[in-house]
């Protein structure tokens, strides 16, 4: 019934509003009354769920959590509706690579374990993926706490017409080893994984394009092909100790990610190889891509059109690569040939700035936009980056431009020793020692003979057909005697031409500094 004030009484308002609810239920109370089992009939399924959802849920994850103390994480296939869930106590959010690192890690650390798997073909190469069967847990230890994988396969129908399933990795850990898990365990499973996904891949050669087409909608700054270069530092020649160097100096850089991180410097080498042509640059580079299992990203400096071109393509480059820009010295117009270079410093004389010299016909590139490049821009993005210059001419570059620091290892590629001859002879012809080999030996100390050459010789003995090695190293040693016979003729030819080429270009400036001369002797003097 209402309760009305009666007239001239005040009544608190706590009191009148609770009575004036009252009314209102006891009007409704009618309608509540057919309601109740109408709903009860129609939606106790919705009811217990949210019920059960709310309430005792979350009291039974407290009780559970003390008899059973484990916690699981689901890491799950990416493409469903979900893009994260709870998993009893552990919140997974999905990312999309996640799931494919944690299954490179389980299929490398933890799959010997396993005694049913899974194989499918790998999504580059021929190759497969072995991962563990559904239902099947693996244990791994990590800091002194274990925790365990299952592969299983969750079902998603939440919201959608037909129920689709997902597969997913859970990981089981004790609740005390949590902050352990997400904090360390998970950020090392997905390095790992990474990287195993990463050595997995086929190595990638990219060359830059032509930046002018940099207005057209599917313009990309790289193009890139399999890199399929079989050379390994087994196989290239070179001192044994010199390469044993550069071996070290690049297990060094490798493993050393927390000591760039701790000395605050950008975890980046430089390599300046330089020689004559044919004794090994290019070679050398391929060697430690493959060494390395990296990606190659080889400049061609003349068709990049300005220095922000150059930086945009530096950002593009991805980590674990190496950044190649080969003959240096013709790419930045700090040389050409003997004749060209007199003419520029010619011209220098009477230009000032560094930056206009090392213009080249067509592209902007500037000596300072470079040296931006290499320690510039490329400190800020991290990763694990290589670069290196190759040059015939190394007393042509800039100083600045080589110093260590942006250069760290200079490296000369020379003619072929002894050593390097060994590794050819073996490389070409099967051959480990001979007695000829001493013959050789003469050859190439006397002699400077590139090994591109000397390998030139070894094919030719190798094409002879026969299996004897007297008579392959018979052919290699008379080979060898002819090319150096013919190189010293090619060599005396090419210094008379250049000495012709000096002398015409001298004769031609002295004719230019007259006329010059003259020219300001002639105009008025202001
Ligand atoms: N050190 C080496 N070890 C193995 N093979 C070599 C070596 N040097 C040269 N060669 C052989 O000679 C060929 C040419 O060598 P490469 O292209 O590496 O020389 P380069 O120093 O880069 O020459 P350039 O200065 O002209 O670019 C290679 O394909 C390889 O077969
Ligand atoms: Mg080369």
């Amino acid at each position: 019934m209402a309760t009305t004030p009666e007239p001239g009484k005040v009544i608190p308002w706590r009191r009148w509003a609770f009575a004036s609810l009252g009314s209102v239920l006891s009007n409704f109370g009618s309608l509540w009354f057919l309601l109740a089992p109408l709903l009860a009939a129609y939606a106790p399924r919705r009811l217990f769920k949210t019920y059960f959802d709310l309430f005792l849920r979350r009291y039974a994850r407290r009780l559970l959590a003390v008899v059973d103390p484990y916690v699981t994480v689901d890491v799950s296939e990416p493409g469903g509706a979900a893009s994260a869930h709870y998993s009893r106590y552990g919140r997974v959010t999905e990312h999309d690579s996640a799931y494919e690192e944690v299954k490179a890690y389980l299929s490398d650390t933890c799959a010997g374990e396993a005694r049913e798997l899974r194989a499918e073909g790998a999504p580059e190469g021929d190759g497969v993926v072995i991962s563990m069967r559904d239902g099947q847990d693996v244990a791994d230890e990590f800091g002194g706490a274990t925790v365990w994988w299952t592969s299983v396969v969750r079902e998603n129908s939440q919201g959608q017409q037909r129920p689709h399933t997902r597969q997913c990795q859970r990981l089981t850990f004790h609740q005390r080893d949590r902050r352990l898990v997400v904090d360390e365990y998970l950020p090392h499973v997905r390095r790992k994984g990474r990287e195993i996904l990463f050595s997995n891949r086929r190595r990638r050669l990219y060359t830059n394009n032509k930046s002018g087409e940099s207005f057209r909608y599917d313009y990309k700054a790289w193009s890139y092909i399999d890199f399929d270069h079989p050379t390994t530092f087994d196989t290239l020649a070179m001192d044994v100790a010199k390469k044993r160097e550069i071996i070290d100096d690049l297990n060094a850089f490798r493993s050393n990610r927390e000591f760039y991180r701790r000395a605050g410097k950008p975890w980046k080498r430089g390599y300046l190889l330089y020689g004559p042509p044919g004794t090994g640059k290019s070679t050398m580079i391929a060697a430690m891509a493959n060494y390395l299992d990296y990606d190659i990203y080889d400049v061609e400096l003349t068709v990049v059109k300005d220095n922000n071109d150059l930086r945009r393509l530096l950002i593009e480059t991805t980590s674990k690569s190496i950044i190649v820009i080969e003959d240096i010295d013709c790419s930045l117009d700090l040389t050409g040939d003997r004749a060209t270079q007199r003419r520029r410093r010619h011209d220098r004389d009477n230009s000032n700035t560094r930056d206009e010299n090392s213009r080249r016909d067509g592209s902007m590139v500037t000596l300072s936009g470079l040296l931006n490049f290499i320690d510039g821009l490329w400190s800020a993005c991290g990763g694990e980056r290589i670069i290196v210059f190759t040059t015939n001419h190394v007393e042509r570059l800039d100083e600045a431009l080589i110093r260590r620091g942006r250069m760290d290892m200079h490296i000369v590629m020379s003619y072929c020793g002894f050593d390097a001859f060994r590794t050819l002879a073996k490389n070409y012809l099967g051959i480990d020692d001979h007695a000829l080999f001493s013959a050789v030996d003469e050859i190439l100390g006397r002699e400077s003979i590139t090994p591109a050459d000397v390998a030139e010789c070894l094919m030719t003995a190798k094409r002879a057909g026969s299996d004897e090695p007297s008579r392959l190293l018979e052919i290699v040693v008379d080979e060898l005697k002819q090319r150096v016979e013919a190189n010293a003729k090619v060599k005396a030819e090419a210094e008379a031409k250049a000495e012709a080429e000096e002398e015409a270009e001298a004769a031609e400036m002295d004719r230019d500094d007259r006329r010059g001369e003259q020219n300001g002797r002639k105009s008025p003097k202001i």
